[in-house]
């Protein structure tokens, strides 16, 4: 009967090399094993046009990216999503499972590039309305670490090569919000073994499918 109900929309999010990949494996499969109907996407991305807008923010350039132009570019992936897939998911009654969205907006554009946070808030209403996460499950960890972890799994983007100092902004950003509104988001010390950290992560993804 539960699979009835409205869907749940779920982020996740984190710096860099914090697990996010790792453990939506993990999410996913539990979903699988409740029966729960959910869609996996990610932002920037998860339409063609987004995914192509991705593509132009995360590769590495000679030209300097101007912030105004990334939050931008963030924002119009997001409407193009949020629009095309994610509304119509949440409607259909289905889980969304999105790697990152606004807060990561917040963390990197906000946080990292130093950009006011009432524009963020602005394009936020404009582009959302009144939507935002049901639950914000975010990977807590020192950036060092996550950078380690990180750099065995590939070549660096246009975000990954930021100086340390950078993604010491976006964490403490991240922090921020989440000690403002405790209620919409779970704090998962990203630190500790992967079992601790799935153990954490079933526990609430059981609380989010019983507030039915
Ligand atoms: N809790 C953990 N403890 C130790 N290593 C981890 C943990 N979670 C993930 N890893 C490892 O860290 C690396 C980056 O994980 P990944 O899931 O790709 O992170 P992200 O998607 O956030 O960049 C992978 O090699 C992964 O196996
Ligand atoms: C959604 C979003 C992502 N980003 C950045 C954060 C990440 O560095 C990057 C997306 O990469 P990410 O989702 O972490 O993919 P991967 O783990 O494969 O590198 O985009 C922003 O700067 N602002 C945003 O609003």
């Amino acid at each position: 009967m539960s699979q009835q109900s409205s869907g749940k929309f779920i982020t996740l999010e984190g710096g860099e090399g914090v697990g996010k990949s790792t453990n939506l494996q993990f999410i996913t499969g539990w979903l699988e094993h409740r029966g729960i109907d959910y869609v996996q996407t990610r932002e920037p991305g998860g339409t063609p046009l987004a995914e192509q807008l991705r593509t132009l923010l995360l590769e590495k350039r000679e030209e300097a990216v101007d912030p105004t132009a990334e939050l931008l570019m963030v924002f119009a992936a997001r409407a193009q999503h949020l629009n095309t897939v994610i509304k119509p998911a949440l409607a259909a009654g289905k889980w969304v499972v999105c790697d990152r969205f606004t807060d990561a907006t917040y963390a990197y554009q906000g946080g990292g590039r130093g950009l006011d946070r009432a524009l963020i808030a602005q394009l936020e209403q404009t582009v959302q309305g009144a939507l935002r996460p049901d639950r914000v499950l975010l990977l807590d960890l020192d950036p060092e670490i996550g950078l380690q972890r990180a750099a065995s799994t590939g070549a660096a983007d246009r975000f990954e090569s930021e100086q340390a100092a950078f993604f010491r902004k976006v964490r403490a950003a991240y922090r921020a919000r989440a000690d403002v509104a405790p209620e919409r988001y779970a704090v998962i010390d990203a630190a500790q073994p992967l079992a601790g950290v799935q153990a954490q992560l079933a526990r609430e993804l059981e609380t989010i499918a019983s507030n039915q």
